[in-house]
């Protein structure tokens, strides 16, 4: 039995829009409403789902009622800004750019089709390909039983490649679960598709940071729960790595930084970092 037959067999309890409804203050969209989009037209079929943030809708788009979508939304929460979206659509286009040079890579992504804004629902919108139920909804809501024969290995597998190709064009998932991993429909029924990059980040933390401190996180990253870390090889690197980069360290009680704290306060309004850093609330 495919998996569509299985879910068409189903009967899932309570509909998400119903729980939905109750339990967000945002607008929900109903059957046939329409989000206009430049030359999109967004017709809902369905709500499949709700997040924190926004909500997932089957939809089409009237010029061609046979193939179906997922639009995304998030929620303008007044002035916060939620930019999950926003990260969500730079992972996304990424992951076009890198379809250009490898097209028949990056299998385990839905494809980016359209981007907006709704001032009637208040908020911004993704459009993205359709695919399956998550893993947490096939095997909680459907049933499915995804430990049987080979499936637990296919699925782990497929999930590292993601994994793995998401790494590749560097950047860290942070929201690793079985919700987040969608089977797809129809003919990619078989693949396993990572979802939300929402909470997506790149390696942020180098930024700004010479390159070869990558060599020390490189370096810890091999050392087990129990190993001694290599604490002169880790020092001798720096002095060496600062000698290359022509700053030779000859005290390393000499900080750099001296003085650019008490710069940075002065220049500052009331409340700044280094007045919690200095200890003072006077100014001094
Ligand atoms: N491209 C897609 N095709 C089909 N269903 C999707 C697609 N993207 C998301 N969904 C489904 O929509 C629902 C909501 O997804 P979404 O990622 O917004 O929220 P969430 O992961 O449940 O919550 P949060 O984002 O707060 O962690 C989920 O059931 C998800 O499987």
């Amino acid at each position: 039995m495919t998996l569509r037959e299985k879910l068409e067999r189903s009967r899932p309890g309570k509909s998400k829009e119903q729980k939905t409804k109750k339990k967000k203050g945002r607008k929900i969209m109903s059957p046939d409403d329409v989000i206009k989009n430049g030359p999109f037209s967004w017709k809902v079929v369905t709500l499949l789902g709700s997040g924190g943030f926004g909500d997932v809708y089957k939809v089409f788009d009237e010029r061609n009622k046979a193939k179906q979508y997922a639009l995304k939304t998030e929620s303008e929460d007044g002035k916060k800004v939620m930019l999950r979206l926003k990260v969500e659509v730079r992972v996304m286009m990424a992951i076009l750019e890198a379809r250009k040079t490898n097209p028949q890579g990056y299998k385990h992504f839905v494809e980016f089709v359209d981007r907006g804004k709704s001032e009637d629902l208040g908020c911004k919108f993704v459009v993205m390909s359709l695919v399956g139920p998550s893993l947490d909804d096939c095997r909680r809501k459907y049933g499915v039983c995804l430990n049987d024969r080979s499936t637990p290995y296919i699925i782990a597998i497929q999930s590292l490649e993601a994994v793995r190709d998401l790494h590749a064009l560097g950047y860290l998932h942070r929201d690793i679960k079985p919700a987040n991993f969608a089977v797809g429909l129809g003919p990619t029924e078989p693949t396993v598709f990572m979802l939300d990059f929402g909470i997506c980040r790149t390696k942020e933390a180098y930024r700004g940071v010479p390159r070869n401190m990558k060599t020390i996180v490189s370096y810890v990253d091999t050392l087990s729960f129990q190993s001694a870390p290599d604490y002169p090889f880790m020092i001798n690197f720096l002095f060496t790595m600062s000698s290359q980069a022509g700053f030779p360290i000859n005290n390393i009680n000499t900080g750099a930084w001296v003085g650019n704290l008490k710069n940075k306060k002065d220049s500052g309004r009331n409340g700044t970092r280094s007045d919690k850093l200095s200890g003072s609330s006077d100014g001094d």
